[in-house]
């Protein structure tokens, strides 16, 4: 079972407040993008990593690479203004032999091999799968000011990366959503517009996405929580 695996990483980090891509942040003496690329050099099933940067990033990023040894990535790509234009920036450059893709966001440093690599045989067989959650909040409709509805939160998952899929599957979407101008929010929702079925793995609480500075006090405490080998 092998696979590639897209990382969008072009974002300016704005909801962080770093004052810079939020990718370079230092997560226990490494930046975020390695904590992430890291957890597919070590899993034998991932066969290349492609990397999205902004254009005036690449240079750094390449160098990160090489001093912490991810070799897997053999192309850092520019990236594009909105996530889903970069993510398709590097499926472009995705090389025919690797028949699944994930895309996996940089700012996610947590996911784990097991959860992974579920995700790739589902993806496998059926097309296109995500990893996610069961809310645990209730979730409601607003106008901003007022609540419109309360949804029933019994069939609601929050989504998360990786996404993943056969290769053709998500090319095929990409490149439909792009000459129809359809918008997604994240990778999976262009393969639903196609008609296409994806599955929902459940995956773990820890996979969360780096968004706001907050989220590096509950990263800071899920590193020390596997540091003293508790789950
Ligand atoms: N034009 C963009 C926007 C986002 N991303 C990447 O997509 C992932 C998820 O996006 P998000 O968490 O929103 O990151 P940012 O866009 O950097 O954050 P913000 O919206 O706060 O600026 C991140 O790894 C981010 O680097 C990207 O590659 N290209
Ligand atoms: C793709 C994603 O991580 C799934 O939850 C999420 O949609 C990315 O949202 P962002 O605003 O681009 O970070």
């Amino acid at each position: 079972m092998n696979y590639a695996v897209v990382i969008p990483a072009a974002g300016q980090g704005k909801r962080m407040q770093a004052g810079h891509n939020k990718q370079f942040l230092v997560l226990e003496e490494r930046p975020l993008i390695i904590h992430t690329a890291s957890v597919f050099e070590q899993d034998p099933w991932c066969k290349e990593i492609i990397v999205v940067a902004n254009a005036s990033e690449i240079y750094d990023m390449e160098e990160l690479f090489k001093e912490w040894g991810i070799r897997k990535v053999k192309q850092v790509v520019v990236g594009g203004n909105e996530r889903q234009n970069s993510v398709h920036e590097g499926l472009k450059r995705l090389h025919p032999e690797h028949r699944v893709v994930l895309v996996h966001d940089g700012a996610r440093p947590f996911v784990e091999q097991d959860d992974v690599h579920r995700l790739v045989e589902q993806a496998e067989q059926t097309g296109a799968a995500v990893l996610g959650t069961k809310m645990k909040d209730t979730v409601k409709r607003t106008d901003g000011a007022t609540v419109l509805e309360t949804i029933d939160r019994s069939s609601l998952w929050a989504v998360q990366t990786p996404q993943a899929f056969q290769a053709a599957v998500v090319i095929e979407a990409y490149d439909y959503a792009a000459a129809h101008q359809i918008i997604g929010t994240d990778d999976t929702s262009l393969v639903e517009y196609m008609g296409r079925p994806v599955k929902i793995v459940e995956g773990s609480y820890d996979n969360i996405k780096l968004t706001t500075p907050e989220d590096m006090v509950v990263a800071r405490a899920i590193l020390q929580k596997r540091r003293e080998g508790r789950k």
